[in-house]
């Protein structure tokens, strides 16, 4: 049976400003599942990234509880909490933040070094996973500045995966980047998930959420659809293609 990953029971996020509060999550009950590709989906402002933060201890619930591989969050102190996305979380941001004055390899050396890996091993490890996203040894000494965007994000990737995280949480991971930079960023994201990496994934955008094989669709801060879409290949994606769409049309997206 799939393992469950993350739990949350009622959650709740409410922002208040001027006096007015902002119901943004509204007594969610979710489970994500360990080696699924989550797409979350929805309208501007239906709470997306918000919900992305929250069950990643980014950001704290104003309510309910989220069960994190069996570690209840909200029994953590903001420094336990560190420690713990450290250990568990990768994280892919539209705005990749690459530490423009380190090179490609120390950026990715940087997020390892946190958690006291021993460098010898996280330097192999390093140069391993750039092979694989395609970054390959002539790129490991420039800086953030001299890639293109979409090489610039499988670095963000690599950075998320060197600490063997638990799951890799990302937001609108495609967002800047013109279509080849995306369908690069995109293939690198599902074989990711291919080699067993669990991932869930916040977009607008329909072609990027095909690549996933579970949808979500928020509205207004609570979950109105739950399709479950199958894995991604090139070969069955019409069809896919054709479930999403119904799905989304039905969701009045
Ligand atoms: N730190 C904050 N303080 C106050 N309000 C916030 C904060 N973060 C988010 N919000 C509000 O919560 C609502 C949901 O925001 P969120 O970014 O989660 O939506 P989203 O679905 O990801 O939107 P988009 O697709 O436009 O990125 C918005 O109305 C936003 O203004």
């Amino acid at each position: 049976m799939t393992k469950i990953i993350i739990k949350t029971e009622k959650l709740c996020k409410t922002f208040s400003s001027g006096g007015i509060q902002q119901h943004v999550l509204k007594n969610l009950d979710i489970s994500l599942f360990e080696g699924d590709f989550t797409i979350i989906m929805g309208s501007s402002g239906s709470g997306k990234s918000t919900l992305l933060y929250a069950m990643s201890g980014m950001d704290k619930p104003t309510l309910g509880e989220i069960d994190f591989a069996g570690k209840s969050l909200s029994q953590l102190n903001n420094d336990q909490l560190a420690v713990f996305r450290r250990n568990n979380c990768g994280f892919v941001f539209q705005q990749i933040y690459l530490l423009d004055n380190m090179s490609v390899l120390d950026n990715v050396l940087a997020s390892g070094l946190l958690v006291n890996k021993k460098k010898s091993e996280l330097v192999q490890k390093a140069k391993e996973l750039l092979m694989q996203v395609g970054i390959n040894d002539n790129a490991w000494s420039k800086f953030p500045t001299q890639l293109s965007g979409g090489e610039a994000q499988r670095v963000g990737i690599v950075r998320a995966l060197i600490n063997n995280p638990r799951i890799v949480f990302a937001d609108e991971p495609t967002g800047a980047l013109n279509s080849a930079s995306s369908e690069s960023v995109l293939d690198v994201l599902t074989n990711v998930n291919q080699n067993g990496q669990s991932l869930v994934m916040v977009t607008h955008d329909m072609k990027t959420a095909l690549r996933g094989n579970r949808i979500l669709y928020l509205r207004d801060g609570v979950i109105c659809g739950d399709l479950q879409l199958g894995g991604y290949s090139e070969q069955n994606n019409l069809e896919r293609h054709e479930k999403l769409q119904h799905f989304l049309a039905e969701m009045g997206w």
